[in-house]
């Protein structure tokens, strides 16, 4: 039976969130969109990947209802919206129209919103959201390409986006504990404020805010926020502590592709190289040339024990100028298209772990998998766990790695830790 129901904006996120749910020993499961077919074989921690954070506002929220409709007919009784810990989004959407519509369809006047995610950097200071020791809008998320963040409090982010009053509970307050938070959003709530952004800045703030949350119908945040709820429903005896799975036996070969740019990513990928990892650079404007036959032949001559890399990462000036040749969106296609088609060609040749960077690029990957749905394993770093899966008629072990995720070494970590 479903307990917590969560719809998360990108498939990156969408394992972030199970994989700090699923440090638990709960059995989360993860589904790549909202199933066809009526709920069946479900979890105690349902979520729902979606592709939403960057669509129209009228499609997300759609999706996103959709969704909800789903979890509730698997019997979920709470709700969770997760986004980027990053506040990804613009002045149109779509994290404020996403939470109003799931307010109104679940008939709760108030809601929460908490980013932060204090293992990765993100915290929240009197609503002021801060990426290390950058406030958000000094990070490298100015330039995000696609929701490029320009200020740092969420406060005035989120306004434009709903049409319900936004306030505050700071981190004065969450400091105070529980119960004062508790009474803190019960007042805001008697002004009429629907929307509260909450302060944390470490761990334990997040363990009071769930605690003061953990019965709202619906929370919305990064992942971190949820991850002490189910420990708070097992005391409260909502749910059973002893319902883990053991560990699957998955096969040896393996692939790494990676289709992310960031700094960390660019880091992750020279330190694999560094290990005598052999590796495939892929150019997007060759690739619009040419197409990805070479590639595709490269890989079939390596050994799939070695785990080979192939990677399109490349240094900011790079970027520019195959976007600059190709335009932004077909540079970052034609890489997609090249990767997804590289992922079930290793496969094919019998890989059967597969790692992945790149919230965009994880779509295109799993959806060429043809996957539908992930069991969510051991965490490999804060935020990004092994997932296993049916593919193309085999079990597989794959990891969606956010851009900004994992530690220099994530790569060899990956693949030396057991799915
Ligand atoms: N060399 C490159 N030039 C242009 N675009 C690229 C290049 N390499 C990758 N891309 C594209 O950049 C985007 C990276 O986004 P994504 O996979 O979401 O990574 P992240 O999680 O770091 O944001 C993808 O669309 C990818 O295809
Ligand atoms: O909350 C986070 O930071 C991540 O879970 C996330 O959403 C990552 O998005 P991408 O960086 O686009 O992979």
């Amino acid at each position: 039976m479903t307990l917590l129901g969560a719809i998360a904006d990108d498939f990156t996120g969408a394992t972030d969130l199970a994989g700090l749910l699923a440090r638990s020993g709960v059995p989360v499961s993860l589904r790549l969109g909202v199933p066809d077919a009526p709920p069946t074989d479900t979890a105690p921690f349902e979520v729902i990947a979606l592709k939403c954070r960057t669509e129209p506002v009228d499609k997300a929220v759609a999706d996103c209802r959709a969704a909800l409709k789903w979890l509730q007919a698997a019997g979920a009784q709470r709700f969770f919206w997760k986004y980027c810990s990053t506040f990804d989004s613009t002045p149109e959407g779509n994290i404020g129209p996403v939470a109003e519509a799931l307010m109104a369809d679940l008939g709760t006047d108030q809601t929460i919103y908490c980013p932060a995610f204090p293992e990765n950097g993100r915290s929240i200071f009197m609503g002021n959201l801060f990426v290390g020791r950058q406030p958000l809008a000094e990070s490298p998320m100015k330039d995000h390409p696609l929701t490029p963040m320009t200020d740092s409090n969420l406060m005035r982010l989120l306004e434009p986006q709903v049409t319900r009053p936004v306030g505050l509970a700071d981190r004065l307050t969450v400091a105070q504990g529980a119960e004062a938070l508790r009474a803190e959003l019960a007042r805001l709530a008697g002004e009429g404020v629907a929307h509260v952004v909450i302060d944390a800045v470490a761990n334990e703030d997040l363990y009071t805010i769930a605690e003061a949350c953990r019965n709202m119908p619906l929370m919305t945040g990064g992942s971190a926020v949820a991850m002490p709820l189910p420990a708070l429903w097992m005391q409260d005896g909502a749910l059973k502590a002893d319902t883990a799975k053991a560990p699957e036996q998955i096969g040896p070969g393996a692939v790494v592709l990676s289709g992310s740019c960031s700094a960390m990513t660019r880091r992750q990928v020279e330190a694999y190289k560094a290990t005598g990892a052999v590796s495939f650079r892929l150019d997007p404007v060759k690739l619009d040339e040419e197409g990805p036959q070479q590639a595709l032949d490269w890989l079939a001559a390596q050994d799939l024990g070695k785990a080979p890399l192939l990677y399109a990462t490349a240094e900011p000036d790079q970027v520019r100028a195959a976007q600059a040749a190709l335009g932004r969106e077909e540079a970052g296609a034609v890489v997609e298209r090249a990767l997804a088609k590289l992922a079930v060609a290793a496969r094919d040749r019998g890989a059967r772990r597969i790692v992945v960077a790149g919230g965009e690029t994880s779509g295109a990957v799993s959806q060429a998998l043809g996957i539908a749905r992930l069991d969510i394993g051991a965490e490999i770093a804060p935020g990004v766990p092994w997932c296993t899966c049916d593919s193309g008629g085999a079990r597989i072990a794959i990891t969606l790695k956010s851009g900004n995720f994992g530690a220099e070494t994530f790569f060899a970590d990956a693949l030396g830790a057991t799915a």
